[in-house]
């Protein structure tokens, strides 16, 4: 019986001749390439390519270095790594001669953002839409000249209280350039990606003319910037005083000193009013997460200044060509650091543009 059944079996299946193919085993796909690259120490390379290409992408300068030029750039202060070449620049002997006061630089961001990145290698630079304010001034003409140089777009908000068409008419025509007349008190609405704030009249003489506006234009107008920065996202840079140590009891002033500042006195308007503009501007970045630079601007010269403004720089330029005595107020013991306009504005540019932690640097230009 067993035997019979057995055969009946094979009866019902007949042998074929015909090649047959094994079915496919699904998990060969996945084992083969694996076994693959585990031969012949294949992994191994694979890992040495990613370590250098990361190591490529880091190291390199981004294709984003400033074009623009300027005596900055002679000790070596544009491209990639700013925290490195920003601390050879502070300790560049030209930046540091003994003694004198400085400006001090406060920054702060939470992380790269506002089209600032890095750029991938090949791809030309993509220029950024920038808000100067005040951009029509002594020192917001010249950082609106480099900003167009290197290609970024600007607007440029004043209300020629101080600020005068003629230091940015030569940009008249040029696409990437507008002109608002505005003023900052008021709020405003624009989408960019920075904005650099230095609406405010800056010379004594011009800021005690009308102190109330004066008050009202760094605290109001930063208000509203600020505003803007968070809205649109934008990184803001405030243009801030060697005035916000007030009268100083320490020379140099350390950047963590608070000062000593008269809040009742006739140049409180403006002392004051940066320091609330200060506040405010670490208030946003704080409570907002608004990315925020703090710029402590020392004595500035160049041109495009006012030849009567009433500082000292303008005033003994102008004695000196009338060829009038200089007049040297108090006992001419005051000491004060002066910086030519462009290295201010180099400055700006490498401050704004790269990621660092919360850090300040300090430059001391010259002094007397
Ligand atoms: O003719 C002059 C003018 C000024 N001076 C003295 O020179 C020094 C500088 O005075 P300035 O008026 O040029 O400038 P200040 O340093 O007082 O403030 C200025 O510099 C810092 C900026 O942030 C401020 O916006 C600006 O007011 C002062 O000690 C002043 O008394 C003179 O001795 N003679």
């Amino acid at each position: 019986m067993t035997s019979e059944l057995i055969f009946r079996g094979h009866e019902s299946q007949p042998v074929s001749d015909e090649y047959s193919p094994k079915p496919p085993k699904p998990w060969l796909s996945v084992i083969r390439p694996i076994r693959y690259m585990l031969r012949e120490q294949r992994l191994v390379f694979v890992f040495v390519g990613i370590a250098i290409a990361t190591l490529v992408f880091a190291l390199l300068p981004s294709s984003s270095s400033s074009s623009a030029s300027g005596s900055l750039d002679s000790f070596n202060y544009g491209g990639y790594g700013g925290r490195h070449q920003l601390d050879e620049v502070i300790s560049s002997r030209e930046f540091l001669p003994a003694g004198g006061d400085r400006m001090a630089i406060y920054q702060n961001n939470r992380g790269l953002g506002s089209g600032t990145g890095k750029i991938p290698l090949g791809l030309k630079r993509k220029g950024l839409r920038i808000v100067v304010t005040g951009g029509a001034g002594f020192v917001g003409s010249h950082l609106v000249d480099r900003l167009l140089a290197r290609g970024d777009s600007v607007i440029v908000v004043d209300n020629y209280f101080t600020g005068r068409k003629e230091n940015v008419m030569h940009h008249f025509g040029n696409p990437r350039f507008e002109l608002i007349r505005h003023d900052v008190v008021e709020p405003l609405l624009l989408e960019v990606d920075q904005i650099y704030h230095l609406a405010c009249p800056a010379s004594p003489v011009h800021y005690k003319h009308n102190p109330v506006k004066t008050i009202k234009t760094n605290v109001v107008g930063t208000l509203n910037m600020l505003g803007l920065a968070k809205r649109v996202g934008a990184r803001f840079l405030l243009t801030s005083t060697s005035e916000v140590y007030g009268d100083p009891l320490q020379h140099p002033q350390v950047e963590t000193y608070w000062g000593n500042v008269n809040p009742i006195g006739v140049r409180s308007c403006y002392d004051e009013g940066k320091r609330t503009a200060e506040t405010l501007t670490m208030d946003y970045h704080r409570g907002a997460g608004v990315e925020v630079r703090i710029a402590r601007i020392f004595n500035t010269y160049g041109p495009r200044m006012f030849i009567d403004d009433g500082r000292v720089v303008s005033n003994f330029v102008a004695q000196a060509l009338r060829k009038e005595p200089m007049t040297v107020y108090g006992d001419g013991k005051q000491t004060r650091s002066f910086q030519y306009v462009s290295d201010l504005v180099g400055i700006f540019l490498q401050l704004i543009r790269h990621f660092m932690p919360l850090f300040v640097i300090s430059i001391t230009v010259y002094s007397f």
